[in-house]
């Protein structure tokens, strides 16, 4: 069995899976007290088709039984499990030697506002009780619902991370995730001023639905298709009149909102389907750059820190540039961090804060009444 070093390192794993619905992606961090998360290791755990497809019948379903949604659950946990325990033989550690897993679990629905004035709800199928026997391994789990029930959107909760990870630098940070649903932090130079962060709305979810209609994969590579078609400016006026855009911050989305039927509503049906993904693609361009220029009201210099699966569109990236001219584009790998795995690890870090009662919300963001300490605690 590997040594790690002992004590005051502490090593996490963090297990999510995002909107996008492609895989579990699984982190091993480094935690000290003198130095940001470190990330040591990381393994993709793909999704099995069968898997994806049951899970996306859940997202968008009108009706399912307490079996479908239980059975999901339990098959998705497996997954996890397999995730974890391949890292776990990859790196040569025992379950003993992590501190707890951090697992986000799978979002199935996201209703932070409610809905038709009901209560806010937002639901992740997990079973960190399974997790715990198929690991070993102490398991932090509902991670968003304390949040929630403190007034919070419940989400983007990775600012926090962010804030941990990056820091305050002498030029203003934002971080960019383009996951199925984008969302943006901003860190402010000063430490008096709070960071800032909310979703600005679609990035990859429609794209890779309109994709898949029309072509046997999940994703658009590097948005050759989309970079093939020509944008719809009508088109983009109308999906720019949905009421998400212009909601001010706190707030939050998903696929609940942002699927195949909101985008089907739009269309005339006389658009080339690659006019439609060119059209997607500058539909999530112009979003985040506009959710960009509300927290940069006065368009300064910054640096911008693109993270997640659409960081490897060229096509979404160079329409980004585009609209964003004063932002300088970096990558968190320069921090040691690639753009993957900045999600998963950040689940390691709440697993973390959880397990030192530290909070894990900024109520700046969320809108939360106030700092919390989230998840709870499934012991090995
Ligand atoms: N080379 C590529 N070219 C184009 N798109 C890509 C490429 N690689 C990844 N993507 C996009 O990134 C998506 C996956 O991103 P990611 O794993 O960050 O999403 P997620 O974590 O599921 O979402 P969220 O952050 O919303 O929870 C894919 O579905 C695809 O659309
Ligand atoms: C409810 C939910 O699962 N939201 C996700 C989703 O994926 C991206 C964006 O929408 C973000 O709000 C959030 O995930 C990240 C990890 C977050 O909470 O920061």
């Amino acid at each position: 069995m590997k040594t790690l070093p002992t004590a005051p390192t502490l090593y996490y794993m963090g297990l999510m899976s995002g909107t996008s619905l492609d895989g579990i992606d699984a982190a091993l961090i480094a935690i000290t007290p003198t130095a940001p998360p470190r990330l040591v290791a990381t393994h993709a755990e793909p999704m099995p088709e069968a898997l994806h497809s049951a899970l996306l019948t859940l997202c968008n379903a009108e009706q399912v039984s307490f079996a479908q949604l239980a059975l999901a659950e339990n098959a998705f946990c497996h997954l996890q499990a397999q995730a974890i325990n391949t890292l776990l033989a990859q790196q040569d550690l025992s379950p003993s030697q992590i501190s707890a897993i951090g697992s986000h679990g799978q979002t199935i629905e996201h209703a932070p506002d409610g809905h038709s004035g009901g209560p806010a709800y937002t639901l992740q199928l997990d079973n960190p009780s399974l997790l715990a026997e198929l690991t070993g391994c102490t398991v932090v789990a509902d991670f968003r619902r304390r949040d929630l029930a403190a007034g919070g959107q419940a989400a983007p909760l990775a600012p926090a991370f962010h804030q941990a990870l990056f820091g305050r630098q002498t030029v203003e940070q934002l971080i960019l995730n383009l996951g199925g649903i984008a969302n943006v932090t901003w860190l402010p130079r000063h430490a008096d001023q709070p960071a800032l962060g909310f979703d600005t709305g679609p990035a990859n979810v429609l794209l890779d639905a309109w994709f898949a209609k029309h072509y046997p994969s999940r994703f658009d590579q590097n948005g050759t298709w989309a970079k093939s078609g020509q944008v719809d400016s009508a088109l983009l006026v109308r999906f720019l009149t949905e009421p998400f855009f212009r909601q001010p911050p706190p707030r939050s989305t998903g696929r609940e909102l942002f699927h195949l039927t909101w985008l089907k509503q739009h269309l005339t049906g006389t658009e080339s389907p690659e006019d439609v993904q060119a059209t997607l693609a500058e539909l999530t361009a112009i979003s985040v750059a506009e959710g960009i220029k509300h927290l940069l009201p006065d368009n300064q210099p910054a640096t911008l820190i693109a993270c997640g699966g659409g960081a490897h569109n060229a096509y979404l990236m160079a329409r980004l540039a585009h609209h964003l001219p004063n932002a300088t584009f970096t990558s968190p790998s320069a921090y040691g961090w690639p753009e993957d795995w900045i999600e998963a690890g950040a689940f390691a870090w709440f697993a973390h804060q959880r397990l030192h009662h530290l909070p894990g919300n900024l109520p700046s963001v969320t809108g939360a009444s106030g700092l919390r300490v989230l998840g709870g605690i499934y012991s090995r």
